[in-house]
């Protein structure tokens, strides 16, 4: 099977202000007399990784291991300090609550808006709108802004939107836990009929268990260093067994 992402060498490092600001106006005030005090933070270390095309990889690690941050560099959303990420197809990432999404505007319209942000045309999207709908269970809220939306509800529509045309790659973090159990079933479910599609799928998940049903191999990160990678039982028995 040939590479979906190709992942090398990547290392990313952060800046973090030392110092306590109360503005944004005092953080430039700051910045231009060079008062500020920043500190390097690595939050991923000489990471690689590739995997092959249809493969369901998960990403485990305990809170700031570095997960979602190996997402976003993944998905291109921020760029590694060294090193260098490759993707090979389309790619829906669902990285954060929300993200693509207008609060301000209703489920119709967002759909439209976060079908155009993936690519989508929206002559597509006008077709595919029920279909969405109908799978986020929101029919009573078409028209309802999505500030009034609970978290779940959103991360609902946003799983629906990135998955109703089949994407090469899905990249699903967190995200999925504040829908409820009724809802990660569905969308496991709907994991499955991709991976049979052989969509690649990136999934990162506090839940050893939904990991272990959905995915083929597994990256444990521990403080930014790939402490293990390899086939999912042995990875997962190894985290569980920390
Ligand atoms: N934009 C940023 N600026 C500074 N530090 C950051 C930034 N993004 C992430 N970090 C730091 O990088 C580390 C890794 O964060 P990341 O969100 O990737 O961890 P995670 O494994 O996804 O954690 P969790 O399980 O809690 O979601 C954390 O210590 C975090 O504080």
């Amino acid at each position: 099977m040939p590479n979906a992402i190709e992942v090398s060498n990547v290392t990313m490092k952060f800046n973090m202000s030392k110092d306590k600001v109360d503005s944004i106006k005092e953080y430039f005030i700051k910045l231009c007399k060079r008062q500020l005090r920043f500190e390097e933070f690595t939050a991923l270390q000489n990471v690689s990784v590739n995997i092959e095309k249809g493969d369901v990889f998960g990403i485990v690690g305990l809170n700031g291991s570095g997960k979602s941050t190996f997402l976003k560099v993944v998905s291109g959303i921020l760029k590694p300090t060294e090193g260098w990420a490759k993707t090979y197809g389309t790619i829906s990432p669902l990285i954060e609550l929300g993200a693509g999404f207008d609060m301000d505007l209703t489920a119709r319209e967002n759909v439209l808006l976060n079908g155009l942000v993936l690519g989508y045309t929206k002559k597509h999207m006008k077709e595919k709108f029920d279909e969405i709908i109908e799978f986020a269970e929101l029919q009573d809220f078409v028209d309802v802004a999505l500030k009034n939306f609970s978290s779940g509800m959103v991360a609902r529509l946003g799983f629906a939107v990135a998955t109703i045309t089949k994407p090469d790659i899905l990249i699903v973090d967190e995200i999925l836990s504040v829908g409820d159990y009724l809802f990660q079933q569905k969308c496991e479910e709907r994991i499955k009929e991709l991976m049979a599609d052989d969509t690649t799928v990136l999934i990162v998940s506090h839940s050893i268990e939904q990991i272990e049903r959905l995915c083929k191999h597994v990256m444990w990160l521990d403080h930014g260093h790939v402490k293990m990678l390899g086939d999912m039982k042995t990875v997962c028995d190894a985290y569980k067994s920390m």
